[in-house]
């Protein structure tokens, strides 16, 4: 779909066009006047400033400077390629009347408008078309009064050229009084043996020169002119009703009235149609016709929203059509063996190799993932275990059962020192806060002296009354009492302890690390399992779609085969129907040589006959002669005996 391509163009002011209305502004200083740029177009009033609700835009915009020449040039020039390549092309002028439309179609000798302009480059780009041959024909026509007129035929028209039905109002001294339309139809094929299968083409050139719309009072058309400005601006209102339609929205568009005037009719392809178009506004620049050239301006406006839809007109004959089908086909074909399908293949392939990996990648995560939390279990047992162990340190000064672990328990012992069967152990169930000496119990002697308790207590004197007797190791009194050994017990069980702070606080570094890093490796996880999700929705997306193509590949090549068999039966037929009809021509053609030759035996026959004829009634004639005379001797010979 391509849009409509609108030019306004302004003439010069006329110095000669007075306001014909009473009251007119003739010679007097305009108050308002048009702004025009290079693509818009805007009313300002002199005192207040542009006047709102009257400024356009356009594709171009030509003031009354501009020439002919450069008119074509930017609006019409580059429809003529097209139109020699095969697209349908149309040009026209709209406007009020003696705006400038004749003048811009047709021009003058010294700047030749869009009509001699286009022919000459028609045949320019024809002349430069090596490979293809062409055939092109013209026609001039005119709307007059909604006929149609031949303007070429002259013995139809009886008219002088030119043909057209000009007349003089008060607007124009000479004003069109029809629309014209100058048609141009170009056939071209290829020249070339291999392509002589190839289609025609036919395209259309149509540059219309309108009628302008007209308003009674100015024009003071009257009679016959009165009658031919109904004319006209019934068919521009068709026009811009057809317009205005064709700029809806498509629901409420409904149906476009085409069919309600000749103009429309001929310009249908033109509107919303398989043709490129381009119209030429024409205005006039005086204050007097403001009003005209604000309408222009609106009707420019909505042809500018309005869209066709060209394409290379083809005529294919039988065999041009099967070869092209040949070709749609191998090209079918192609792309269905050819790079696109491998590529989807080889696209699925990738996806299922990355999909596989990042499966194994996910399952090697998930291992090492357990594994990281097998150990952190067990870093968690080692810790509670140690926590305990240094709890029980902390608690206890010498509670054997705290030492269950034999290295422990070695540390602890002199050389002396042997596990006693019914020794006990002494509990410290709390400590005393104030530094004091209780009295020793008796039966307490067995296990330790006072010093013994104090210094294991760290200067903390153990309630005795609170020492609970717990069966377990019993030491000997005497390994106990002996105060030199009680110094080296006393330092390793702080080294001890010391050494499981610090293995406590290892642990426990090393058991957040291991959490932090199967935080990651869960994070890791779940990624690739979210990253495989994706790759198995792309991967069966994929699928999805070469399946997908391949059907449609697949119908559109039935549908190729189909028509292609359906092509060939034709042609089958038809060729059978040619020799047929050969045989037939042959076969009368026979009769027709032996219906010949009879007829010329007749006529020789006829000849000899009337030959012989002609004889005989010269004999007979002669011998008719004799007879006579021979009678008129008898009777005057019997007078002359007679009495
Ligand atoms: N761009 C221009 N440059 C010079 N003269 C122009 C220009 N445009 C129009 N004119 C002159 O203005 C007058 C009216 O122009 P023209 O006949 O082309 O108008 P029109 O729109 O075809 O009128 P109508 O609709 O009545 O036929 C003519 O004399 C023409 O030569």
């Amino acid at each position: 779909m391509e849009k409509i391509s609108v030019a306004v163009r302004f003439r010069p002011p006329n110095p000669a066009a007075a306001d014909p209305s009473p009251g007119g502004a003739g010679g007097v200083a305009a108050d308002r006047e048009w702004r025009i740029d290079d693509t818009r177009v805007s009313l300002l009033h002199r005192a207040a400033g542009p006047v709102p609700g009257a400024s356009f835009n356009f594709d171009h915009v030509f003031d009354g400077a501009a020439t002919n020449e450069r008119v074509y040039g930017t609006v019409v020039q580059g429809l003529i390629g097209a139109v020699v390549d095969g697209f349908n092309g149309t040009a026209f002028a709209y406007g009020q009347t003696s705006s400038g439309k004749t003048f811009t179609m047709n021009g003058c000798d010294a700047d030749p408008g869009i009509i001699p302009c286009a022919v000459r480059d028609v045949f320019d780009a024809v002349r430069q078309t090596d490979d293809r041959e062409f055939l092109i024909r013209v026609s001039y026509m005119e709307i007059y009064n909604e006929e149609i007129n031949d303007l070429l035929t002259l013995e139809a028209q009886k008219l002088p050229i030119p043909n057209r039905h000009f007349g003089e109002t008060n607007m124009n001294v000479r004003s069109s009084r029809s629309h014209t339309i100058f048609r141009m139809v170009i056939e071209s094929s290829s020249k070339s043996q291999i392509d002589s299968g190839d289609a025609i083409r036919v395209s259309v050139l149509n540059l219309v020169d309108l009628a302008g719309s007209e308003r009674v009072n100015k024009t003071g058309a009257e009679g016959v002119r009165l009658n031919e400005g109904k004319y006209i601006n019934k068919s521009l209102l068709m026009l811009g009703n057809v317009i205005n339609k064709l700029t809806e929205n498509g629901k409420q568009r409904g149906h476009i009235p085409y069919r309600d005037s000749n103009l429309t009719r001929i310009l249908q392809p033109a509107l919303g149609g398989n043709a490129k178009t381009s119209i030429i506004c024409t205005a006039a620049p005086e204050e007097i016709h403001i009003e005209e050239t604000r309408g222009t301006l609106q009707f420019a406006s909505r042809a500018k929203c309005v869209s066709n839809c060209a394409q290379v007109n083809e005529i294919l004959t039988d065999a041009a059509l099967l070869k092209r089908q040949k070709q749609e086909i191998e090209e079918l074909r192609k792309k269905l063996q050819g790079s696109h399908s491998e590529g989807l293949e080889q696209v699925v392939l990738k996806l299922r190799n990355d999909m596989h990996k990042s499966e194994l990648e996910r399952d090697r995560l998930a291992m090492e993932l357990e594994e990281e939390r097998k150990l952190r279990m067990t870093l968690e047992h080692h810790l509670t275990e140690q926590q305990k162990k240094l709890e029980g340190l902390n608690n206890t000064s010498i509670s054997a059962d705290q030492f269950t672990d034999s290295i422990q328990l070695d540390a602890l012992k002199t050389p002396d020192s042997k596990d006693i069967p019914d020794g006990f152990v002494a509990h410290r169930s709390r400590y005393s806060n104030d530094v004091e000496f209780s009295p020793m119990p008796e039966n307490l002697d067995i296990v330790t002296d006072e010093d013994l308790w104090t210094r294991l207590n760290k200067g903390c004197v153990t309630d005795l009354d609170m020492l609970e007797m717990t069966p377990g190791l019993k030491r000997k009194a005497s390994l106990l009492q002996d105060a030199t050994s009680a110094a080296p017990l006393e330092e390793t069980t702080d080294a001890r302890c010391q050494r499981l702070e610090k293995d406590c606080i290892s642990d426990r570094q090393q058991l957040e690390e291991s959490n932090a890093r199967c935080a990651t490796l869960q994070k890791e996880c779940d990624l690739l399992r979210e990253e495989n999700l994706s790759l198995q929705r792309e991967l069966s997306r994929s699928k999805h779609e070469a399946d997908r193509l391949i059907a449609e590949k697949q119908v559109q090549l039935d549908d190729s085969w189909a028509i292609r068999a359906e092509l060939e039966r034709d042609l089958f037929s038809s060729r059978q129907e040619a020799d047929r009809l050969t045989a037939e021509k042959q076969e009368l053609a026979g009769e027709l040589g032996t219906e010949r030759q009879k007829m010329e035996e007749l006529k020789q026959d006829i000849r000899v006959i009337s030959r012989a004829f002609s004889q005989r009634e010269g004999q007979l004639t002669s011998l008719y002669t004799k007879s006579k005379s021979i009678l008129e001797n008898c009777k005057a010979s019997q007078v002359g005996t007679l009495p």
